[in-house]
């Protein structure tokens, strides 16, 4: 098992920061990433490497460049500069509609307000990506049924967005970020509209679940409680990485017979 270590300054040359397992061929690699929009450089040379099952939190002031490096990463934009490697291949040059793509078949995304779409339950949230990439309604909406199941929203079934509570919202925003198997889950503030004690019930689900079906997760957060449920962290300044590393005794598992729903659930790749 990997031995975290607190984290370290980073100098110029050092290697990409990594979402852990140092021997692990990263799902996800970046190098080199710059982003400008007009004059402003938001990325100024950004290397990340995210491993299956890891999760990398990305921290900084407001401005640091974050949300640009998810979008990055996400291929919602293209980089001014650099190379994103998805299983080896590279994305940056595929068209917006292969990205687009892309980004439905094989990425989740959860962001600070659950982005549900109000007028469906949550059942047919959920439900509703396993749908745009192939699967047949009712085989969606037993995997969905599995996942609210798992994350403990077992009776929300039929409940529209806005007769949840926030935490419960987050939930099935995470259920709908997984129920399509993705290879990466991206996560920007998931947790910033929640109280503490509903932050951490979100993101431990997010971090074991997401870990659960193999994914690589990263999460962009202000929150160092945040980011302490991660299995590594990088901090930003003015585009750059400023300092990376792994992060100590992150995570405690998932709660008894938790991880066993979790691995039953969702549809195949
Ligand atoms: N669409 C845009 N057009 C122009 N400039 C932008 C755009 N998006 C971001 N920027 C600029 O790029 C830089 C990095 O922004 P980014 O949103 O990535 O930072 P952040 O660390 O995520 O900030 P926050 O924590 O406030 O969300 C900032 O100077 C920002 O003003």
């Amino acid at each position: 098992m990997t031995q975290p270590a607190a984290p370290r300054s980073a100098s110029t040359s050092h290697p990409p920061a990594t979402s852990v397992r140092a021997d692990a061929a990263p799902r996800l690699a970046a190098r080199g990433l710059v982003h400008r929009f007009g004059e402003t450089t938001a990325l100024a040379g950004v290397d990340v490497d995210l491993v299956d099952g890891g999760s990398l939190a990305v921290m900084g002031p407001s401005g640091s460049g974050k949300s640009t490096l998810l979008h990055v990463l996400a291929g919602i934009l293209v980089p001014t500069a650099g190379v994103v490697a998805l299983g080896g291949r590279e994305v940056q040059s595929l068209s917006e509609k292969e990205r687009s793509l892309l980004r439905r078949r094989r990425y989740g995304f959860v962001f600070q307000f659950g982005q549900l779409l109000s007028e469906l339950s949550a059942l047919e949230n959920v439900a509703l990506p396993a749908m745009l990439t192939g699967s047949s309604r009712a085989q969606a909406e037993e995997a969905a049924r599995q996942w609210l199941g798992a994350l403990g929203l077992a009776g929300t079934e039929s409940r529209r967005p806005g007769e949840l509570s926030g935490g419960q919202a987050q939930r099935v925003a995470v259920a709908r970020a997984l129920v399509t198997r993705p290879e990466v889950v991206f996560a920007d503030e998931p947790t910033g509209s929640l109280d503490q004690a509903t932050g951490h019930d979100v993101m431990r689900l997010l971090v074991e679940s997401t870990r659960a079906v193999g994914a690589a997760l990263v999460v962009v957060t202000h929150d160092a409680q945040v980011a302490a449920w991660c299995d590594a962290r990088i901090d930003m300044l003015d585009g750059r990485v400023v300092a990376a590393g792994a992060v100590p005794g992150s995570g405690v598992g998932p709660r008894p017979g938790e991880l066993e729903a979790i691995r039953a659930t969702a549809v195949p790749r």
